[in-house]
């Protein structure tokens, strides 16, 4: 099986989220895509007060209506900070015959150079990296850390970039979505309508829980 993997703080997931992860099974023939709430994203270490419970029972909602589409608790479980290379070294194990394919926004992609054993990221799973307003990227080859771009060949057909250990890097050109989680709490935080940027479902939820509004 060919899994996807998209990790996020989802703080709260919105529609690009859910976008990017139909658009990266639709383009790379994925039979599903996992979505993984971090815990304690590495880089956003106090994200405030919202719990994992609240970001984890939001993403549930946002994919209850797609068979293609699940979420796991595996970092809440894990507890400590979310290192990605932590995660796809569990999935690997718990799952030996599947084929992993991490999907990451640009921005997150350009940044790469400061995550965890980020060369070992590229080593053990293939890496799909998908365009962002703000952090589109024109050469996938050009936007790789430098320290590890000699371990890359570009495989002009497949137009990908191909690891030493068999892995794949490959751009993902969709549409491009302006929509960010700090956006939507800001909006949440005001009073404003978060309608059509994020599913029903979570728009109702956050309205419930009253969150960003009571300072959650
Ligand atoms: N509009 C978007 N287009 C493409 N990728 C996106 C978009 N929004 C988020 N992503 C990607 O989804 C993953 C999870 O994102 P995250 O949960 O941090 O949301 P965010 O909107 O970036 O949040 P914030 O605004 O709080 O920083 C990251 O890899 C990020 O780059
Ligand atoms: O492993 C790391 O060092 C690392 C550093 C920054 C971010 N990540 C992961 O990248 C995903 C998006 O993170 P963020 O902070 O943009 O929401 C989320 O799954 C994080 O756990 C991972």
């Amino acid at each position: 099986m060919k899994i996807g993997i998209l990790g996020g703080t989802f703080n709260p997931v919105h529609n690009a989220h859910l976008r990017i992860a139909e658009e990266a099974r639709d383009n790379f023939g994925l039979d599903r895509v996992v979505f993984i709430p971090a815990a304690t994203p590495p880089h956003k270490p106090t994200i405030g007060e919202l719990s994992f419970a609240d970001r984890l029972a939001m993403v549930q909602l946002a994919v209850a209506d797609n068979p293609h589409f699940t979420v796991s608790d595996m970092e809440g479980v894990r507890g400590g900070r979310s290192y990605s290379i932590d995660t796809i070294r569990e999935l690997r194990r718990l799952h030996p015959d599947d084929d992993f394919y991490f999907i990451i926004g640009g921005d997150s992609f350009r940044d790469i150079s400061s995550w965890r054993e980020y060369a070992e990221i590229f080593a053990t799973c293939n890496v799909i990296a998908v365009q962002r307003p703000g952090a589109t990227f024109e050469s996938l080859a050009q936007s790789l850390p430098v320290a590890i771009a000699n371990q890359f060949c570009y495989d002009e057909p497949a137009k990908m970039l191909s690891h030493s250990s068999g892995c794949g890097v490959f751009a993902l050109h969709g549409v491009l979505l302006d929509i960010s989680s700090s956006e939507i709490r800001a909006l949440a935080r005001q009073g404003r309508s978060i309608r059509y940027l994020v599913p029903g479902p979570v728009e109702q939820y956050i309205k419930e829980h009253r969150l960003y509004i009571d300072g959650r």
